[in-house]
């Protein structure tokens, strides 16, 4: 599903008008008879529609004359002076007023059973506004004296809620349904927006906008579009076409990491899984891992190399530990590796800042996987952690650019950047997840996917959403308490339900 940035949302209104020459009142027609159609088929009789002065309050009166005509009792109490607002919004004042829909006072609020928040959309600027604020928690006062709870509806947004970063005024009216017009915007997908917006229901604008802009910079991973990810399995597929993965990690004290990284390989259909680990540890290892696993070791860069040559996925990090040697090997590898790879946890630890890597990511003719947590990214970048999760999308999107990498920037939710500049939200995954172990089951995932033969972007995509989706089915059962193997055991039947998903 396409994902808008603000600045989309008002290059689409611009294009409409100079490209199209389309009357921007047409879209608003449009989004306004899309909200009315979602008002009407809940079971509500009675709707109050705060308007704003922009063409956000112009879409709710548009809303408003469609519900009256549907037979609706409808409300429209206006914030701010009606004169200086848009020539759109003032056109669907006059109807409305000589509809006698205009009231002006909250009086009857407290009878609805819906209240409608166009007061403002992807026109907000800077933080909201004192005024407003006061008005808002006026209304907030009033919905929360009401004796039953309202529907509450937000028409693109809910006011306050920033379209690009997801963060909230806390004046924000929290809503039931979102409908948002043209194509989600990117700040209902991230948190905290994402809690305020209940369910989102999209709307057209009565033309279609990808001509104007280009289809797939920001996307959010669905079922459906994951469906289209999959790898194709020919009926002649053995282990030696289906790819052979190689795990190096593991150190004293830390040999689960790379154990469930290299299980979670063979449960996402690696054809051959190794798992090599330091000398030292490999009695141990070899213990614990499960039989479809074979296991090595290395004690220095020959035997790495010689693990690692001509195979086709390597992953490196999990548990390897924090010490000078790992840290030497894993520079040392990554400097000379060319072939697929994978980067997770103590991997991105011992690189440091990303700029002390020179142009070993950029030289590189398939990009590398880093898959860190915001800890991690903060490691590699020097940014702050609250920094980041401010503006995950765009900080993702900038340094996958920036050093050619396919980053997979772990959380809720968890962002795949590519060279290209496209991002990926993730759409699976949930809060129980939070758990030592998953980000390992994610490089086995993501590992065993490349080693079948998809480029890392596509492995990375198809990757995070398996591993959420596949912990969404564990969460049904028990909301928190389920294990990182117990996600990788459930990996298989998250692809089957993808492969039978209807179109
Ligand atoms: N994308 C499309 O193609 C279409 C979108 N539609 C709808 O239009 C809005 C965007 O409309 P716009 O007129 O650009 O702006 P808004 O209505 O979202 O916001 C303007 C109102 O918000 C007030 N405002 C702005 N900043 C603040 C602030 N910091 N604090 C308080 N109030 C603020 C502003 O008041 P001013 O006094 O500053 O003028 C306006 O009242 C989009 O979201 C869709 O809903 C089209 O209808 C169809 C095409
Ligand atoms: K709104």
């Amino acid at each position: 599903m396409r994902v808008w940035s603000k600045s989309e949302a008002q290059y689409v209104d611009h294009c409409i008008q100079e490209d199209l020459g389309m009357p921007l009142g047409y879209a608003m027609e449009n989004a306004g008879h899309g909200v009315a159609d979602v008002i009407s088929e809940a079971d509500v009789q009675s709707i109050f529609i705060i308007c704003g002065t922009g063409n956000n309050g112009g879409d709710g009166m548009v809303a408003a004359r469609h519900l009256k005509a549907l037979g609706k009792e409808v409300f429209v109490y206006i914030i701010g002076d009606i004169d200086k607002g848009t020539s759109l919004c003032q056109e669907q004042f006059a109807i409305c007023q000589k509809l006698e829909l205009i009231t002006d006072s909250l009086d009857m609020l407290p009878t609805c059973d819906c209240i409608v928040d166009a007061i403002a959309g992807t026109g907000v600027v800077g933080d909201l506004r004192d005024d407003l604020r006061q008005e808002l928690d006026v209304i907030q006062t009033h919905i929360q004296k009401m004796t039953y709870e309202p529907l509450v509806v937000a028409i693109d947004v809910p006011t306050g809620l920033v379209a690009d970063t997801g963060a909230v005024d806390p004046a924000t009216l929290a809503a039931d349904v979102t409908v948002t017009l043209g194509a989600v915007k990117q700040g209902m997908l991230l948190y905290p927006g994402r809690s305020y917006c209940g369910t989102i229901v999209e709307k057209g604008l009565g033309v279609s906008w990808d001509m104007f802009i280009e289809p797939s910079r920001t996307m959010y991973v669905t079922t459906e579009f994951a469906k289209k990810l999959l790898p194709q399995r020919i009926p002649t597929a053995h282990k030696g076409t289906n790819g052979h993965v190689v795990i190096l990690g593991g150190s004293e004290g830390m040999y689960g990491a790379p154990v469930m990284a290299a299980e979670a390989a063979v449960y996402s259909g690696a054809g051959k899984v190794t798992l090599a680990v330091p000398t030292s540890c490999l009695d141990i290892v070899t213990q614990k891992v499960m039989p479809e696993v074979m296991t090595g070791s290395f004690g220095n860069m020959l035997h790495v190399r010689m693990h690692t040559v001509d195979k086709d996925a390597v992953a490196i990090g999990p548990g390897l530990g924090r010490n000078q040697e790992a840290k030497e090997m894993v520079r040392n590898f990554v400097n000379t590796f060319e072939g697929p790879l994978v980067i997770d946890a103590d991997g991105l630890f011992a690189l440091g800042r990303i700029e002390t890597m020179g142009t070993t990511f950029i030289d590189r003719e398939r990009p590398a996987v880093l898959t860190p947590h915001p800890g991690e990214f903060a490691a590699l970048t020097g940014m702050t952690i609250a920094d980041i999760e401010a503006s995950r999308v765009e900080v993702a999107r900038e340094f996958a650019t920036k050093h050619n990498v396919v980053l997979v920037l772990k959380g809720a939710p968890t962002v795949v950047a590519l060279p290209g500049g496209h991002v990926y939200i993730n759409g699976s995954g949930n809060e129980g997840m939070g758990t030592g172990g998953m980000g390992d089951v994610l490089t086995g995932i993501i590992s065993a996917l490349i080693g079948q033969g998809l480029p890392e972007s596509r492995a990375a995509v198809l990757g995070v959403f398996l591993h959420g989706n596949a912990a969404d089915r564990l969460h049904e059962v028990k909301p928190f308490g389920f294990t990182p193997s117990e996600v990788a055991r459930e990996i298989g039947t998250s692809i089957q339900a993808l492969m039978t998903e209807e179109e």
